[in-house]
């Protein structure tokens, strides 16, 4: 099975809001025998035996009350540790290969609270923005966290993903949820949840410049964009080039703009001069709003 990158947050939806796009994929294939206990191979990348595939195995099992003999191959081709929710993805596509090869069916809500208690062998705390995404694909925004639930909305919308090419922070997503602000004035959280409501509004109706101004920030972009190398040169240079909107994407240190078609060109070629006036390499990804795992 496939499930897709993700970029969480988008500005003001920290933690509640991730959309799923087509940039990379990960994939899983999974074989289901006897016995009870799960076995993950990774191809390219291994994070080890704490991983968030094994761990929302065990989350799914106890969940549904249930073991199996399991056995899965991950071949997760989303760049690891940039903010593209690799981690999270390379864990619903096993869950979604496992529950095909299982015929089972089961509550999508249940596969995301697996998948993102998961998420803590990356994060060091569960999260469930980034597998929602990769889960259900779309524009996903969750609604409650405890019992978890969330909404899929399937707005157009075309991003341009930048990748830097650079050694990836040790621990990189637990560090940026570090860095975070204990509290807020009440004035900034007003504004942020307007944000927010924007978001959730451009998504329903589909409308570029109203989810571009949701993805305006005052609380977690100003504390990690100090940590995401370029982040303020290409920010500047992406806007000049007339995207919409620019955010980190998840934890970072990629970043995703969100482009009318007419100026995809011309801000994917500013993301990439902006990187080399920093002298970084990096990829700069055209995608648009993909499905999910859980919908194939
Ligand atoms: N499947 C995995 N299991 C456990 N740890 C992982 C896994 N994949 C990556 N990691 C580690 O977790 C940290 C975050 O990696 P991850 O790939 O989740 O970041 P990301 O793709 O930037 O995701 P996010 O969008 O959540 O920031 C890195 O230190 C990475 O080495
Ligand atoms: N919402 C999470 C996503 C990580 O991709 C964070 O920003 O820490």
């Amino acid at each position: 099975m496939k499930a897709p990158s993700t970029s969480a947050n988008l500005g003001s939806g920290f933690d509640v809001v991730a959309v799923a796009h087509d940039a990379y994929f990960a994939e899983a294939y999974a074989s289901v025998g006897s016995g009870c206990g799960v076995h993950v191979r990774f191809k390219g990348f291994d994070p080890g035996s704490d991983n968030t595939v094994t761990r929302a195995f065990l989350k799914l099992f106890d969940l549904l009350g249930i073991c199996r003999g399991v056995e899965v191959e991950v071949v997760n081709n989303i760049p690891v540790a940039r903010g593209l929710g690799s981690s999270g993805a390379s864990a619903v596509a096993a869950l979604a290969a496992f529950l095909r090869e299982a015929g089972m069916k089961v509550d999508p809500r249940i596969v995301v609270e697996a998948a993102g208690h998961g998420e803590a062998a990356a994060a060091g705390s569960p999260h469930f923005d980034n597998v929602a995404g990769a889960a259900l694909g779309g524009a996903v925004v969750i609604t409650s966290l405890n019992p978890l639930d969330f909404v899929k909305f399937s707005p157009r919308l075309t991003f341009v993903v930048g990748v830097p090419d650079v050694p990836p922070m040790p621990n990189k997503t637990k560090v940026m949820r570090e860095v975070l602000p204990k509290s807020v004035e009440f004035k900034t959280y007003v504004k942020q949840i307007s944000r927010v409501a924007a978001l959730v509004s451009g998504f329903a109706r589909s409308d570029p410049a109203l989810v571009a101004r949701g993805m305006a920030d005052d609380v977690v972009e100003p504390a990690r964009a100090p940590h995401v190398p370029g982040y303020s040169r290409v920010r500047k240079y992406v806007m000049e080039a007339g995207a919409l909107a620019v955010a980190i994407s998840g934890a970072g240190p990629a970043v995703v703009a969100l482009v009318n078609e007419k100026e995809v060109d011309a801000v994917r070629s500013a993301v990439l001069r902006a990187y080399a006036e920093e002298g970084i390499k990096a990829e700069a990804k055209v995608a648009q709003i993909a499905e999910g795992a859980l919908e194939t």
